[in-house]
């Protein structure tokens, strides 16, 4: 089966995942390619879909969430979707200390388009990713809130993708559909 991995980022670590997930599609014997939101044309030669943004002041980049409403009709018509999301800036640790404290970090940063699309894509899932971010890269408004007070805590440096966790789902991707 042919499954299209579309993404959005702005400075690449959700791309690098998008990339990671079809190489492990197609290490599962699919037929698998990533490619940028805004470079797919046609979406009629695909069997699946797993489409993924980062998340910027919660929400998703808005070229990934024009993506999904531009196709809405076709996404929505039976064959399967996945939805993924690259985002929070902690370790395991971080999250751990903050899951004792009664809070779900990973739940937390669900971007607000999720519920909808979730609902009109019938999506088989959606799952948040930890981010990466190189101070060097961002842009300048991006440099900008990270100077703000309140940003730096929420924006730390480094990256905290969690490649093992990446591979199991899209392994169950794999699984999901060989199944079908
Ligand atoms: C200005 C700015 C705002 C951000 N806002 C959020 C946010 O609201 N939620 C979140 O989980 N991550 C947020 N992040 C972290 C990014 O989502 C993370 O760095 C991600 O890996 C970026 O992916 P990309 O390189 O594919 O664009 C923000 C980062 C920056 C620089």
């Amino acid at each position: 089966m042919r499954i299209l991995v579309a993404h959005a980022s702005r400075y690449g670590a959700t791309e690098a995942i998008a990339e990671r997930i079809a190489e492990r599609l197609r290490e599962a014997g699919h037929e698998a390619e990533a490619r940028p939101v805004e470079e797919v044309g046609d979406t009629a030669g695909y069997g699946a879909f797993v489409i993924g943004s980062a998340v910027y002041f919660g929400k998703w980049l808005a070229e990934a969430a024009r993506f999904v409403r531009r196709h809405r009709a076709e996404l929505a018509d039976g064959r399967p979707v996945w939805l993924f999301s690259t985002g929070p800036l902690e370790t395991p640790e971080t999250v751990a200390a903050e899951a004792e404290e009664g809070q779900d970090v990973l739940a937390d940063a669900a971007p607000e388009e999720i519920p909808e699309f979730t609902e009109f894509l019938r999506a088989r899932g959606h799952r948040v990713f930890f981010g990466a971010l190189d101070p060097d890269a961002l842009d300048l408004r991006d440099r900008l809130v990270r100077a703000l007070p309140a940003g730096r805590p929420l924006l730390p440096e480094g990256d905290f993708r969690v490649w093992p966790d990446i591979d199991d789902w899209a392994a169950g991707i794999a699984r999901e559909l060989a199944r079908a």
